[in-house]
């Protein structure tokens, strides 16, 4: 049975299709710009992807929640230069608070989190560690000419009140648990780590101070698309660093190896590079460690991120960061948390991976189907159809009753075959007479002998076909 896909194109092709427009209308038939409409065909792939997502956050223990698309401003209002708060979807709402669609979740998690422990009286030990999922749509405002989208879903693991790497060990092992599930490997696939800390070891050596940290691993997080030249002019002109350290940084990011990099950040056997080694330990026992490989550029563009940071790549070199996560052990703090809570989480966008997927030849099909259709033989039996309608829907069969009198069975069939029906009842006066349902069977093999094809079918063992 074919998806309804029929010429349109669906929204994941990202085709852009000719804008539809209606006769004298004041508005396109297309959706807002960077928006997409999920046809039924999008919807299926999407529930399909969310329902992985899903399978593997119940598959860790991890409980999902939810947090208003709208937000206050306020809560992305960090000052480091990232361009998730400088592209926010923000505007001012009837009452003129100063509102925006959420750009992210982990500031809506830390919210909630905080609530909790506003209710326990500033206490939340007795809560922790939380795990916790949710799949929100997150929005930007992109300049249109760049074309991007606007908006996407994304997946979302965290853990709170963990401050040891098992965390970091845990959600690696979630991701890559994802990965397998939909038939990624790691030859496919590879996931880079690297540690803020190390990195702001290397900082601190040459000088930078503390509080320009956050928008210096910005700025860093720019190499791949803006190059060493204009990431170092950034560093001298934005956070003020010599010609000779903004140099110094660039080339310790190109670190091939830990050892390499701790020699560079003179910091040898520290903690933060034990704990890294610790990680690596722990995905071979975990069984993933051919997954990861230690990356010194890795920072990722968040400024909250405090420790380990890692992203997912396609090692064809075709597709951008697949997902992305890390360490922010002082987010809470700064929303006004008494104590320190430390945090690990991850994002996961929903388009690059549909690309992955669609490239490596491993989308699934995901037809149309249901149970049966129940068609009438004419007017005075649509009643009837419907009362053996409900019977198989208690049955727990999915049931799609052609909405007219089967005059013309072809007709019917050519329905049964759209809406990929696996069997058809025919609800027909002589039969019914006898208390009987014709049912052919549409998915048997054509060997199959007609008897075995059609069989009249007493109502009473309707719930038994
Ligand atoms: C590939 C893609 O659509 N990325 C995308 C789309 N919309 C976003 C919206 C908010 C934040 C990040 C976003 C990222």
């Amino acid at each position: 049975a074919a998806g309804s896909s029929g010429t349109r194109r669906s929204a994941a092709s990202d085709v852009a299709a000719p804008a539809a427009e209606v006769k004298g209308s004041a508005f396109t038939l297309d959706p807002p710009s960077g928006t997409r409409d999920f046809f039924p065909e999008d919807m299926r792939q999407q529930r399909w992807l969310f329902d992985r997502f899903r399978e593997v956050a119940a598959s860790y223990g991890f409980q999902e929640y939810d947090a208003p698309v709208l937000e206050h401003e306020e809560l992305y209002k960090r000052k480091a230069g990232e361009e998730i708060t400088e592209q926010m979807y923000n505007f001012r709402d009837k009452e003129g608070a100063a509102v925006t669609l959420r750009p992210e979740m982990t500031p809506s998690l830390a919210r909630m989190v905080l609530q909790l422990m506003r209710a326990e009286t500033g206490e939340i030990a007795a809560q922790l560690p939380l795990k916790w999922f949710a799949i929100p749509q997150c929005w930007r405002f992109e300049t249109t000419q760049r074309g991007r989208r606007r908006e996407h879903y994304q997946w979302n693991m965290d853990i709170v009140g963990v401050a040891g790497i098992t965390a970091e060990a845990e959600l690696l092992s979630a991701v890559v648990s994802f990965f397998e599930s939909v038939g990624i490997t790691s030859k496919d696939v590879g996931i880079k780590i690297n540690s803020r800390k190390v990195l702001g070891a290397v900082l601190n050596n040459a000088g930078v101070p503390a509080e320009r940290f956050a928008e210096t691993c910005v700025i860093i997080d720019k190499l791949d698309k803006i190059g060493a030249a204009a990431v170092q002019k950034e560093l001298t002109e934005k956070v003020g660093l010599s010609a000779d350290v903004a140099q110094k940084i660039v080339a310790a990011t190109g670190a091939k190896t830990l050892d390499e990099f701790a020699e560079l950040a003179g910091v040898g056997e520290s903690d933060e590079v034990k704990e890294l080694r610790k990680l690596f330990e722990l995905a071979e026992d975990y069984g993933y460690a051919d997954w990861l490989q230690f990356d010194a550029s890795v920072v990722r563009g968040l400024a909250y991120y405090t420790g380990v940071v890692f992203e997912a790549f396609d090692k064809a070199g075709v597709l951008r960061a697949i997902c992305g996560g890390g360490r922010y052990d002082k987010l809470l703090e700064l929303y006004g948390s008494k104590k320190e809570v430390p945090c690990v989480g991850f994002g996961f966008g929903d388009c690059v991976i549909v690309e992955l997927l669609r490239e490596r030849g491993v989308q699934p099909q995901l037809p149309v189907t249901v149970d049966f259709v129940v068609a009438a033989y004419n007017n005075d039996m649509l009643g009837k159809a419907m009362s053996v309608a409900r019977r198989l829907r208690k049955a727990g069969k999915s049931v799609d009753v052609y909405p007219e009198a089967a005059k013309k069975v072809k007709k019917a069939f050519k329905y049964a075959d759209k809406v990929g029906a696996r069997k058809m009842a025919f609800v027909a006066p002589d039969e019914w007479e006898n208390g009987l349902v014709s049912i052919k069977d549409l998915r048997c093999p054509p060997e199959t002998p007609a008897d075995k094809k059609q069989v009249n079918v007493p109502l009473a063992e309707l719930d038994k076909v």
